[in-house]
């Protein structure tokens, strides 16, 4: 049996891609094969040795501790834009809950007593006059899966918009509307947004992007939304311009402290990727990538290995993660070679310190084999499939 440990809800839909007869899932178990995750934050826990692989159904990877991963040849997997009309959903509806104060004065309607109530709503909607999206700019800092979908849509509603990534990949350009408008710099984005919507990773570099210097670029009435995590924005900064009147509101998936009681913060809970269909394409599209990997070995959208793919050949096949120096291939296939197997096919892929190599052989493969190649200086992992 193959042993799934979920760490989070996972969908069932992506559950049942997983067949009972082959696999054991369960919410507690020892030694599991693989580990299935949303936002369980992985940092302290230990990694067994027969672990295999993390698929996180979703798209950040912050709560897994991926060099850790990387070292004991551990496969972490996501699922890239399976999310991404979620929150694209979600960003579009904060713009609006903004521009038209709806927060607000859903909660004056609501904090009304009913006598002469009509009198009242009459009375107070002055305070909750708002404006119209189209013709104002928005500022996307990121381009990728869910970024784009943003600015398409943002440029659909008559919003112009501007987009700073650095590095877009060809694919997301290819998608991305032509109204879209590229910035060189993130400050030029920030000194020209009346919303500036964040949708990046958090990483060393990221942390605080918006910070003190930064906000005093922005003009008057803009509105923040952080869909991408904590720590991007420098909150505290960010208060006093609240305070002051300058910046409209900070609309947060991620509100940390009591700050989510400002009047001017709109704080949701973590809600951008929970859709029935953003649970169920993310559950889909990780599983089967982890189950492919398993099986067959085949490596499709992990964050810390490189792509690997191979149509089986021969009897069995190998699958050895190792570290990325010289003379890597020419060990494993003379260690093979030694005890006698013959190599149908093979494959050998890198991505930074980490390498991984794909080799199926014309007979099953002998116990030596296996002890020979575990022996071999800077292999990681060696698994028969
Ligand atoms: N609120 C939610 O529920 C929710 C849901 C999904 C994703 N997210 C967050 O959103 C992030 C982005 O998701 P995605 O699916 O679009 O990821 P993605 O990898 O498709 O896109 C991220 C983009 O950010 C760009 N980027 C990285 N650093 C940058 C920088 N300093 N300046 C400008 N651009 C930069 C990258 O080049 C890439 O194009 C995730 O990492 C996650 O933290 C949140
Ligand atoms: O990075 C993501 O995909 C989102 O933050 C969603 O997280 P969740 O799967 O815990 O809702």
């Amino acid at each position: 049996m193959i042993k799934i440990l979920t760490l989070n809800n996972i969908s069932l839909i992506g559950l049942e891609k997983l067949p009972r007869k082959d696999y054991e899932i369960a919410a507690e178990m020892s030694n599991p094969d693989a580990i299935l995750v949303r936002s369980a934050k992985m940092h302290d826990i230990e990694i067994n040795d027969n672990l295999k692989a993390v698929g996180r159904a979703g798209a950040g990877v912050n709560n897994i501790p991926l060099d850790k991963m990387s070292d004991k040849g551990v496969v972490v997997f996501n699922a890239p834009g399976a999310n991404a009309n979620a929150v694209k959903e979600l960003v579009i509806s904060s713009m609006l809950l903004a521009s038209r104060n709806i927060c607000q004065a859903w909660n004056y309607v609501n904090s009304l007593p009913l006598d002469n109530l009509k009198t009242a709503i009459e009375e107070g909607k002055k305070n909750y006059t708002g404006s119209e999206l189209p013709g104002k700019t928005l500022g996307i800092v990121g381009l990728g899966s869910i970024g784009v979908q943003i600015a398409n849509a943002a440029y659909a509603l008559g919003m112009d918009v501007i987009g700073f990534d650095p590095n877009i990949t060809i694919k997301s350009a290819w998608k991305l509307s032509a109204g879209v408008e590229q910035v060189l710099s993130v400050d030029e984005l920030f000194l020209r947004s009346d919303f500036v919507s964040f949708h990046i990773p958090l990483l060393e570099g990221t942390k605080n992007l918006l910070n003190k210097e930064r906000i005093a670029l922005l003009p008057k009435d803009a509105t923040i939304l952080n869909f991408a995590r904590d720590g991007i924005v420098d909150e505290e900064a960010l208060m006093i311009v609240l305070d002051s009147g300058k910046v409209k509101y900070y609309v947060t998936d991620f509100p940390i402290d009591d700050k989510k009681n400002h009047d001017r913060v709109i704080a949701l809970p973590h809600l951008g990727a929970s859709t029935v269909e953003a649970e169920d394409n993310c559950a889909i599209m990780v599983i089967n990538q982890v189950r492919d990997y398993l099986e067959n070995g085949n490596i499709l959208n992990s964050v810390n290995f490189p792509e690997a793919s191979m149509p089986r050949a021969g009897k069995e096949r190998l699958a050895i993660t190792h570290k990325n120096i010289p003379n890597m291939v020419g060990q494993i296939s003379t260690t093979i070679a030694d005890s006698g197997a013959n190599i149908v096919d093979m494959l050998n892929k890198s991505k930074g310190d980490i390498a991984y190599t794909l080799v199926d052989l014309e007979h099953e493969i002998s116990p030596s084999v296996f002890n020979n190649l575990k022996q071999v200086k800077d292999i990681l992992t060696v698994r028969g499939l």
